[in-house]
This record gives C-alpha cells, structure tokens and sequence, in this order.
C-alpha cells in the first residue's frame, strides 16, 4: 500500500442471533439470516460482530445454555462465508451485551469473577481463544454494559491476558486477530471506568462507543436517543466526570475546562470526554443507532420536544404491546418502545399520521403523531450525513452500530453510511466490487 494510502474507515455492524433463532435456524422462519447479508452488503463492512456469547458457570467464553451447538456451526459457517464476497471483512464474536451483563443481571457475577483473579483471567482468555480458533473467528468483542469503578483495574488486567495469549497464537497469512469493545456512550457510564481509559485502549484495536440511547422511558422528558449536538431547550447534568478522584488532583480551572457542566448529554459531548481521556482518536468508532425510541402520551408543544410523558420504563415491558400504532413488528416484539429503522420508514410511509422533523441544531429527525401523541426519536441517512463528518473530523476510525437487522429490506442504512465514509466508491457509482 501505498505510504499516502488513507486506512478505510471501519463499518463494524453488529448481528444479532438469539438462542431460539439459532435453534430453530433450519425452520427458513429466521427473521435474519446470514443470508440477508448479501454480498453487496459484506462488502460494505469491514467487521460483523456476532451478539452475543456469554461467560457460562464455569467462568468460560460459550454459546448460552441451552444453545444447540451443530446449528450455532451452521450459523458461524455461514458468516465466515461472507468472506468469499469481500477478502478483508472480519468475524469476530461479542461476549456480554446488555441483559447478561448490566448491574441487575443474573450472570453479572460472572464477568467481576472472571475478571477478578489471574487464574480466573488466564481461564478466560484460553477459552475465548479456543472458541475463537474452534469456528473460525477473527476475533474477540467485549461488551459488558458496564465494568463498576472497583472492576475497572480487573477489566484492564482481563484485557491484558486477552491480548497476551493473543499475540502468542500464530495467525500466518490471515488478518491479525483483534480485540475490541463496546463502550459507554454517555458520561455516567463513562464514569465508571473513566481514569483507566488509557490503559484499557492501549490493549485494543478499537472501542466502539455506544453514543445512543443517551435518553429513553427512564427520563422525564422526552429527549434523543442520539442527538450529534445539544439545544438550548434540553435538560441539562451536573458533569459526573468532575466528582473523578484524580490523582493528581486536577485544579478546579483544569475540571471546569476539561469537563464542561452542567452539560448536554449528546454524541459529541461523549467523543471529546473520550479525546480528553487521551484515547487515540484512531482506535474510536462512533456508535450509531439503526434503532429508534418511542414515548407515549407527549404532548404537542415543540412538536413533542422536552415534553413530559408516560412511557413505562421498566427493562421488561409491561402494558399494551400495541401502544406503538401502525407498527405490527413492535406487536410481534412485545415492545412498542424500539422502533427498527424498517417500522419507521413504514410508520412515515403509512396514511396514520406519523410526522418528521430534523433539528437544525442536534442534526437529527425525529417524528411526532398529534393525533396519537406519539414521539419517536431515530436515526437515518441525513442525521448519518452529520455523524461521518463528525467522524472525519475528528480522525476517529469509522462506525459502529448496532444492529444489522434493523435496516431496512434494502439496506438503506448501511449503504448510506458506506457511501459518506467512502465517497470515491461513490463516485463510481454504486459499491465497488471488490474482487480479491
Ligand atoms: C446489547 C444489547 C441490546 O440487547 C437487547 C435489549 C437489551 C434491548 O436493548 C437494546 O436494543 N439496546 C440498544 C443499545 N445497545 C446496547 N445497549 N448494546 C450494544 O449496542 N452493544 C453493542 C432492549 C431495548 C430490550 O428490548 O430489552 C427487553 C426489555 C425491554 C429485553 C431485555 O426483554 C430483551 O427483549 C428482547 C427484545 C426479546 O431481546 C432480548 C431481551 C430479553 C435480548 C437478549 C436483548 C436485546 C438483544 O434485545
């Protein structure tokens, strides 16, 4: 390559694969095959990131119990498939997620032990490593949503054993394996591993920044899910990031300037608290939700912005499934708060009432039924325009998001978001094939 040659972005989007979709795979009822990463799609990624393993009893990488593991083969065969159509695509698999790994999780124990004790590490890390060689990944992602202060000296140590046995496992002529996570989007997380963010990236390739769901059904007011830039009219925090014990202590001019409060919890906020941090730009990505949030019984004023309203919160949803009208795929998921970016393009394109907007200032849409007092806030490929000049600017990695079954039948999303990280291939009209 040559020395001017700029890396390609990284386009890292996660699949998500639940324990009953794998077993029953084989049924042709699957939501989301791996057949629906067409070829024209492989080629726009430079990672899949399969979600999500777990950590079993016994401290070790592995499918969730219960999984059957001939059809997860099936499942993993066909990903690595997904090669043949772009040579430099890599698989790797995510352990955690979000419900086996938040603070009220019931294998949340699983991941402090794993992470607590160098025989519990070593153990760990051989597994993930022997799974990973077993079916043929490239690589290991960890997200657990999130490490607490007194795991964070464990995580960085955990991440250390990862990549020491790593780097002792040959790998001639494939793609160097990787190592990666998914990290808080927004500074109440962030805080939480904050003062070791230094020590936890030298150890990875990227960290993928969840820079969504900086607001939900646990806030009073309605708000965006992932807003680029504040607005004067939000609800604004006490910087969490200043209460840090630093050592050394940090002059009360250094805090205020570093870390900015009150503040708006938004997408840049979230990547400069990261730059601050000293994390190298180059191993950032910027997470993007493929998703969007629904809040029920706002009110019109600022059409349906900052507005109070009555969305159950609870991580289980309790209430009418049906809540979110016109969207029978939320009915079927028995959660009216997240909206695929599939249902809401059909919610736009439906005579019931569903109107956008886009913020001048925040760069992203959101939508508000007056009828309903329905307000959904999502993401698409104006709001994506915003993110990657965002994301160039800065000289971050790429993009991250979460997930690939959410776009639509096209694959809208991605293809816009492929064509803004790369516009000479568009140029070209269309993705370039690349033969290798
Ligand atoms: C990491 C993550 C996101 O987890 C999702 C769950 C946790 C989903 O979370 C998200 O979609 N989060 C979007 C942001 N992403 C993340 N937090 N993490 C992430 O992107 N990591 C890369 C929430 C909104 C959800 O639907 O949770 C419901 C209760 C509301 C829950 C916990 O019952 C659940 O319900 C369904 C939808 C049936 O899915 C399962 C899970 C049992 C799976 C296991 C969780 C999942 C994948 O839906």
């Amino acid at each position: 390559a040559t020395a001017t040659e700029v890396k390609k972005p990284v386009v890292i989007g996660y699949y998500l694969l639940e324990k009953d979709q794998i077993n029953s795979y084989a049924d042709g009822k699957t939501e989301f095959p791996v057949s629906a990463i067409t070829p024209e799609k492989a080629r726009m990624l430079t990672h899949i990131n399969y979600s999500f393993l777990n950590i079993s009893e016994e401290g070790q990488c592995a499918l969730e119990e219960g999984t059957d593991p001939q059809m997860a083969r099936k499942v993993f065969d066909e990903l690595q498939g997904l090669k043949k159509h772009n040579a430099d695509l890599r698989i790797l698999f995510s352990i955690g997620g979000w419900s086996y790994t938040n603070d009220d999780s019931a294998t949340v124990g699983r991941y402090r032990t794993a992470a607590a004790s160098s025989n519990a590490r070593q153990k760990l890390a051989q597994s993930c490593i022997a799974f990973m060689r077993d079916y043929g990944f490239d690589g290991i992602d960890i997200d657990w949503e999130y490490p607490r202060a007194e795991d964070s000296a464990n995580f960085v140590a955990l991440l250390k054993e990862i990549r020491r046995q790593l780097k002792q496992e040959k790998r001639d002529g494939k793609p160097a394996w990787q190592l990666t996570i998914a990290a808080a989007g927004g500074a109440f997380n962030m805080a939480r591993t904050y003062q070791y963010l230094p020590q936890i990236a030298a150890q990875l390739d990227y960290i993928n920044l969840m820079t969504y769901d900086l607001n939900g059904p646990w806030e009073q007011q309605t708000n965006h899910n992932a807003h680029l830039y504040g607005n004067t009219g939000e609800h604004l925090f006490e910087n969490p990031l200043r209460a840090l014990p630093f050592k050394p202590a940090l002059s009360k001019k250094v805090l205020e300037q570093r870390f900015p409060s009150p503040f708006a919890l938004t997408v840049d906020a979230a990547v400069q608290q990261y730059l601050r941090a000293g994390v190298p730009a180059a191993k950032l990505v910027l997470g993007l939700p493929f998703y969007g949030r629904a809040f029920f019984q706002v009110a019109p004023d600022k059409q349906g912005l900052y507005q109070t309203h009555a969305t159950p919160a609870g991580d289980v949803y309790v209430g009418d499934p049906g809540l979110l009208t016109g969207c029978d795929a939320c009915t079927a998921r028995k959660d009216p708060r997240i909206a695929t970016y599939a249902d809401i393009k059909k919610l736009l394109a439906s005579p019931l009432g569903y109107k956008s907007y886009f913020g001048a200032d925040t760069k992203v849409p959101w939508i508000y039924n007056a009828d309903k007092k329905i307000f959904i806030s999502y993401d698409n490929e104006e709001s994506f325009a915003y993110k990657v000049t965002y994301l160039k600017k800065y000289g971050l990695a790429g993009a991250m998001f979460w997930h690939l079954g959410q776009d639509d039948e096209q694959g809208s999303l991605l293809r816009s978001l492929y064509m803004h990280l790369n516009p000479e291939t568009s140029l070209q009209g269309g993705v370039q094939y690349i033969s290798k």
